[in-house]
């Protein structure tokens, strides 16, 4: 066996022509191959001299594989940003992966050069095998994918999220109410209201409480979907190939595991989207993103045209929009028990505002420049999707002397761009008056400083659909607390608080580890303010 340095060394051109044509053809594409995976960024620059975007020193074969942090490598990325710049390039074995570090250049790659910038990289496992196939998050540029985007338009536009508000601000009352009654449960009656969003508007249910079997089925899907480790990082997602191999090569588990995935696909798409076609049928249906699809694309035998991307988008609104803004609201919890002069701040302007006569609706939002600054702070203080979701570029491209491969994958390092100093002073304090300015005495927004909206949605064409939804319902949520409660850290033995880590977790949805808060109602009001909650009758969310 050659060191590498030999082989290198013992290779000439004159070497090269004493050989039989034969050995050639075995040898050059061999020579390729391994030069490929050593000398990247020297051997194969673009003759027009672009070159690779820098990044750490790979070895050969491995590429940068050995040296990816295990967990959260947000950090690590804004380490290697600040090394090597706004574009950091690396590979993982015969993968590029481009890391892009700055706002202006996500805008300039993945929102201006859309037309490249927009797929995704291929998940064999979980779409091939698990039957995940649906979800829009998943799916590469195509058809498919622009009628699921043109159906979740159509339903979550700003427009139509506006009549959605009276719903949602019912939603984050029914969870106020309940934690004024159980408040140790708050984090699942969080979660109820943010499902119980989701549910109503695509598929019309009304979620009954804890044990509401929709939210059930669906929860449990998003847990089994995880069941063979992250999305993208099964040997058989790096090396397609091995999917061919039987499964009985990954442990008896694997097979088990696969078809626990498969039904739990079909528990969180097809099983809802099934169910409110008999309810149609049986002319109960209540009108729903699902309802109104199939009303549109049923044809006269009574199939449906676009089917699996209705149910498609239908199931990943629900998996892609609960954690994340069930993580953001518990983000906003955190940030107040931490900050209690920025809460009383807030809650003195929706005193001022509301005069403890009324609960706050969505409205009132322009009202409330600071708890506006609030929600957008916490957005960005710990962002809940910290890499976003990867992209995937289709063709090569250039970008500031910089070759791009097609077929790299794309990471917009949301983390690092919310806390890029040169925008955000002392990225770390979580400060809303940043987006702030005073008028006599009087808070107005800044409109210098980059929105965090801009950023913790993602992209281009495969920006989150969900934001305005999620936005309304966060924003109604995180008011409607500070409205009523005064949250603080319980007290250990010695009265002392007992703080929550502000280290976040891992995952695709970075949350807040397991914490306690003390919710104090306000007022001697807020139990008679809330007292209709839930109501006997529910309102809906006026899906047209
Ligand atoms: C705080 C809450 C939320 C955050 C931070 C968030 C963030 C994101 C991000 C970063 C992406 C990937 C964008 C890209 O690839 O550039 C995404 C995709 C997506 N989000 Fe959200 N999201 C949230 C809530 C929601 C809600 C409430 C819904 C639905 C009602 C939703 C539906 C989706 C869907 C369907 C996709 C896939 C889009 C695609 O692949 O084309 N999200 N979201």
């Amino acid at each position: 066996m050659f060191k590498d340095s030999q082989f290198f060394s013992s290779f000439s051109l004159d070497s090269v022509s004493q050989l039989s044509t034969v050995t050639l053809l075995l040898f050059i594409p061999a020579f390729i191959f391994i030069a490929r995976q050593a000398l990247p960024r020297l051997v194969f620059a673009d003759p027009r001299r672009l070159v690779y975007p820098p990044g750490p020193k790979g070895v050969p074969f491995l590429g940068n594989a050995h040296q990816m942090a295990p967990s959260r490598r947000w950090y690590q990325f804004a380490d290697w940003a600040s090394r090597y710049g706004s574009v950091v390039g690396i590979r993982i074995m015969r993968q590029t992966v481009i890391i892009l570090n700055k706002y202006e250049v996500a805008v300039d790659l993945l929102t201006k050069k859309g037309a490249i910038y927009s797929s995704r990289p291929k998940q064999t496992l979980g779409s091939l095998y698990g039957g995940w196939d649906f979800a829009t998050s998943q799916l590469p540029y195509g058809d498919e994918l622009v009628s699921q985007r043109r159906f979740a338009y159509r339903f979550l536009n700003a427009p139509e999220v506006t009549g959605y508000h009276a719903f949602l601000a019912e939603s984050a009352r029914i969870a106020v109410a309940r934690i004024l009654r159980t408040p140790e449960n708050f984090k699942q009656w969080v979660h109820m209201s943010t499902g119980r969003n989701i549910m109503m508007m695509a598929y019309g249910h009304e979620v009954s409480g804890e044990e509401d079997e929709w939210i059930k089925r669906a929860d449990s899907a998003v847990q089994t979907r995880f069941v063979l480790g992250t999305p993208g990082a099964h040997p058989i997602d790096v090396f397609p190939i091995l999917g061919k191999l039987p499964f009985w090569i990954w442990g008896k588990e694997f097979k088990k595991n696969i078809e626990a995935m498969r039904s739990s696909a079909y528990g969180i798409s097809q099983a809802p989207y099934e169910a409110v076609r008999k309810q149609m049928r049986e002319g109960t249906a209540v009108h729903s993103m699902v309802s109104k699809l199939v009303e549109d694309n049923i044809k006269d035998d009574g199939t449906v045209r676009y089917e699996k991307e209705i149910y498609g988008i239908a199931g990943t609104i629900y998996f892609a929009g609960t954690d994340t803004s069930n993580a953001t609201i518990e983000a906003f919890i955190v940030a107040m028990i931490t900050h209690p002069d920025i809460q009383k701040k807030a809650q003195s302007e929706l005193d001022e505002l509301l005069r403890g006569q009324r609960l706050p609706v969505l409205d009132d939002r322009d009202s409330l420049p600071y708890v506006q600054a609030v929600f957008k702070e916490t957005l960005r203080w710990k962002p809940v999707v910290p890499l976003g979701l990867p992209h995937f570029l289709t063709e090569n491209d250039e970008y500031k002397g910089m070759l791009l491969p097609a077929r790299s994958i794309i990471i917009g390092n949301t983390w690092n761009m919310m806390h890029d100093e040169e925008i955000y002073p002392l990225p770390l304090s979580f400060d809303p008056t940043r987006f702030l300015l005073y008028k006599k005495n009087k808070p107005v927004f800044n409109p210098d400083i980059l929105d965090p909206e801009e950023i913790a949605f993602g992209f281009g064409r495969r920006i989150c659909p969900g934001r305005h939804f999620a936005v309304s319902s966060i924003w109604i949520t995180m008011a409607t607390l500070l409205t009523a409660f005064e949250m603080s850290p319980p007290l250990d033995s010695d009265g002392k608080p007992v703080l929550p880590d502000l280290e976040f977790g891992d995952g695709l949805a970075s949350r807040p580890k397991p914490f306690r808060c003390v919710f104090r109602p306000r007022s001697d009001n807020i139990p008679t303010l809330l007292s209709d909650y839930p109501p006997a009758s529910m309102a809906r969310p006026l899906v047209r």
